[in-house]
């Protein structure tokens, strides 16, 4: 029997995203995407890998929703291909694009999996880009567009829904640092399309409840717990800020209608008209969300540094790290829970990622992965002392169910629960799959 039991309805899922493990992307009308573009350009992928084949998972979905149904997942959290759905990113429909995801569907809830849909994970269709991407605030409205093609094909069946996924990754690392697609590095052109990716989740949670379906539908951000690196005032005022462009940011506008203001004066002119035209902060306070997604691998633990653009810096923490070089921080996870609960008004909270990359060497046909095991169970046990402080968390999504293509990484970074042998495609239970599926039997570690 586990020591530490959790809620007898608790969402016991994983995930994956679709460039990171469908491949097949020219495939029964797919457009071109960003990540398409990004991962062809020289010098831009470890190892010049692409999402061309992934884990062959367009093909091979039969399979892994039996490797789900055998893992006894509760939940699914997977995204939709913008560039399937609507190749020109506007205009024209793909049928066929929507064929695979209503197949998808309906094979997971006919192995008992509910599917948690995510909109946006980061596929901009190109031909978006080349008139701006979001940059241009009509990206918002094609976006929603978008969104309510596919709320009508599988909104009778799929019930939980994410707009975005992690809009201050996709504004930070694809805009600001040139890391992800398209690869801007123009901390301006970031902050402007921080609003627009506010503005397109407002526009998408309109369309869906224009549609009464009677599902839920959030989103997804990228949070982490702040804590200055020492005792110092200042080390403490460089947290506030830290905290405030890397959570409240992307938090006040979903869960409190407007932006904050002290990050709204700190960004100033980099947001004046017209990128925050009237009606804008109105139309995103009209949009709540029934639940907010969080994704949560690591602190955040910053000092003063006056030099530095907004006078703070990171400082690597001294815990043992994963191989993406994230310190690993269990009781920052309760804090970012117990905070949100305190902060936003206790509301329902996912955990739609959470998951660690280690090497995971395959030897004689076996995976051993206990560094992986020690990770999930730590933070399962925070998770589980969030809900004991009266956390309203609902579930639990480990990233990822498969190996897959890591961005910037290519395929030189496990998160998987499985093995994926990329030569065969053979997927193979790591340790961790099993013991997972332990804790998911029983409900709780
Ligand atoms: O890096 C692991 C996963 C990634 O595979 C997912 O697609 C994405 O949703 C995701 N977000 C984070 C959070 N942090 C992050 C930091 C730097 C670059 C990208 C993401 C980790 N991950």
């Amino acid at each position: 029997m586990p020591k530490h039991v959790f809620p007898v309805d608790f969402v016991w899922g994983a995930a994956t995203a679709a460039y990171q493990i469908e491949g097949a992307v020219r495939e029964d009308g797919r457009g071109e995407s960003i990540w398409d573009r990004f991962s062809h350009t020289p010098g831009k992928i470890q190892g010049g890998d692409t999402g061309d084949v992934a884990c062959d998972h367009y093909h091979r979905y039969r399979e892994d929703v039996a490797l789900m149904r055998e893992m006894g997942l509760k939940g699914y959290r997977f995204s939709i291909a913008w560039p399937r759905i609507v190749p020109a990113g506007k205009g024209a429909l793909n049928p066929k694009g929507l064929d695979f995801y209503n197949a998808l569907v309906d094979r997971l809830l006919a192995n008992g999996i509910t599917p948690y849909a995510t909109l946006y994970h980061w596929e901009l269709p190109q031909l978006l880009q080349d008139r701006g991407g979001w940059d241009n605030r009509d990206t918002a409205a094609y976006f929603a567009e978008y969104a309510a093609v596919v709320f009508e094909s599988l909104g009778d069946r799929v019930r939980h829904w994410i707009t975005l996924n992690e809009p201050s990754v996709v504004a930070y690392n694809g805009h600001a640092i040139g890391e992800h697609a398209p690869g801007f590095t123009d901390y301006a052109l970031a902050v402007r399309v921080s609003h627009h990716l506010n503005l397109a989740h407002a526009r998408a949670v309109a369309a869906y409840r224009q549609l009464n379906q009677g599902g839920v539908i959030g989103t997804t951000l990228n949070l982490t717990s702040v804590y200055p690196a020492g005792n110092a005032p200042e080390d403490g005022a460089a947290a506030r800020i830290a905290d405030g462009m890397y959570n409240r940011w992307f938090l006040d506008p979903v869960l409190k209608g407007a932006y904050p203001r002290d990050i709204l004066e700190l960004f100033g002119q980099k947001l004046q008209a017209p990128v925050i035209q009237a009606g804008d902060l109105e139309r995103i306070a009209a949009a709540p969300i029934d639940f907010l997604g969080l994704n949560y691998y690591s602190r955040l633990l910053v000092r003063s540094a006056p030099s530095s653009p907004f006078g703070y810096e990171a400082v690597r923490g001294a815990g043992p790290c994963t191989a993406m070089g994230w310190e690993i921080y269990p009781d920052g996870l309760y804090d970012l829970l117990v905070r949100l609960d305190r902060d936003y008004g206790h509301p329902r909270l996912l955990v739609t990622e959470n998951g660690a990359a280690f090497d995971d060497p395959l030897q004689a046909g076996r995976v051993a992965d206990p560094e992986r095991i020690a990770y999930l169970r730590e933070h399962f046990l925070a998770a589980r002392r969030a809900i004991e402080s009266g956390v309203r968390l609902e579930g639990y999504f480990v990233w990822s169910l498969l190996d897959n293509f890591e961005w910037a990484h290519g395929y030189s970074r496990r998160f998987g629960l499985i093995y994926v042998d990329y030569p065969t495609q053979e997927r193979i239970w790591k340790d961790s799959a099993r013991w997972y599926q332990g804790v998911i039997r029983q409900n709780g570690v």
